[in-house]
């Protein structure tokens, strides 16, 4: 897959099937638009280009709003459409001026000129143009003149796309990972780096590698115990991972951290990706460190079976 940044370096596409939007998780539902995609191409034998914005639209239009909680950044939005053998993902820098161009000026000058589509593939409800004033309408009156087709991706797969991604979401901030992993098409993951904790790990016989994401906009899912597969150094190991405030030694801080299962070895300043697999409980105050001990021998046991 190529990716472009920069509009004024674009390639000449071959009848170019585009679709626009943010596919934030790249989920099942999406990946029905992007077979969609790909089946409209091989029919024109042309390409299939994706249009995103980055940053994301709300980022730019109501920057105070600090609740935007993404499935997947931007890098990994590129893996996985690359994976999806999408040819072209177009990162459109969104900022004010582009969101303030006039409907048809954003048809005429931004999609037609830049890409001469040969289709177009866009939910019924798709808006575009400043304060969303362009839609469906103005795509169909144009269609004659610029010579491209339309497919129009119905209501009820619209709304089954929003309902996936609200059920995502919510299923991960409840700890529901198996349903939110269904409903992705792939175990939810957070990418990050290891970083140093209170050296306590080790002392307990379970050294827990402390992980920093690599972008703070993530949704993080529930607090609580999980079993993960865990890689770091081109290796996939299996892990158990707690989110939590640590309440046995009176943190306050919320901090994501692992136990690489049948491993020893010195990883801080790693990158590390962490794929949520199961939920095995909610993290809670022991009354005793032997106790928690107690409690993560058995954790670290679940986790082998579950991780399998
Ligand atoms: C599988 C697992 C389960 C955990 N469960 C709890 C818990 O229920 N309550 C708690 O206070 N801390 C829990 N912890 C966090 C430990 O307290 C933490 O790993 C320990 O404080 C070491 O921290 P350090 O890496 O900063 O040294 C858990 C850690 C792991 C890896
Ligand atoms: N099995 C393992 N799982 C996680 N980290 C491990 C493991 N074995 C060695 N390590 C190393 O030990 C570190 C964690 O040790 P720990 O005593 O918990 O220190 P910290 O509080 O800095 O996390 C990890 O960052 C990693 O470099």
């Amino acid at each position: 897959m190529q990716v472009h940044r920069d509009l004024q370096q674009l390639p000449v596409f071959r009848n170019a099937v585009i679709t626009i939007g943010t596919f934030d998780g790249v989920h099942t539902g999406h990946q029905y638009i992007l077979q969609q995609l790909q089946e409209a191409a091989a029919a024109c034998n042309g390409e299939t280009v994706i249009i995103t914005f980055d940053p994301h639209p709300r980022e730019v239009l109501a920057p105070h709003d600090k609740s935007v909680r993404l499935l997947t950044t931007l890098d990994e939005k590129i893996m996985l459409l690359e994976q999806r053998g999408i040819d072209h993902l177009v990162v459109v820098p969104f900022t004010k001026a582009f969101s303030e161009l006039s409907a048809t000026a954003y048809l005429e000058d931004f999609l037609i000129r830049t890409f001469n589509p040969h289709t177009i593939i866009i939910g019924y409800d798709h808006r575009f143009g400043h304060n969303r004033e362009g839609g469906l309408e103005l795509l169909e009156a144009e269609q004659q003149k610029f010579g491209f087709r339309l497919l129009e991706i119905p209501q009820q797969v619209v709304h089954d796309l929003t309902v996936s991604s609200t059920k995502i979401r919510k299923s991960l901030l409840e700890g529901a990972v198996q349903l939110a992993n269904e409903l992705l098409g792939y175990p939810y993951f957070l990418n990050g780096t290891v970083v140093h904790g209170d050296k306590m790990g080790r002392q307990l016989g379970f050294p827990t590698a402390n992980i920093s994401l690599n972008d703070s906009r993530k949704l993080i899912p529930a607090q609580g115990v999980y079993a993960v597969t865990v890689t770091t150094g081109g290796r996939t190991l299996k892990g158990a991972l707690n989110i939590g405030t640590r309440p046995t030694f009176n943190g306050t801080e919320l901090r994501i951290e692992v136990f690489i299962l049948d491993f020893n070895e010195d990883i801080y300043g790693h990158p590390i990706r962490v794929n949520f697999l199961d939920y095995i409980r909610s993290d809670r105050k022991f009354d005793s460190v032997e106790a928690l001990v107690v409690q993560m021998k058995d954790d670290v046991e679940k986790a082998r079976v579950l991780a399998d």
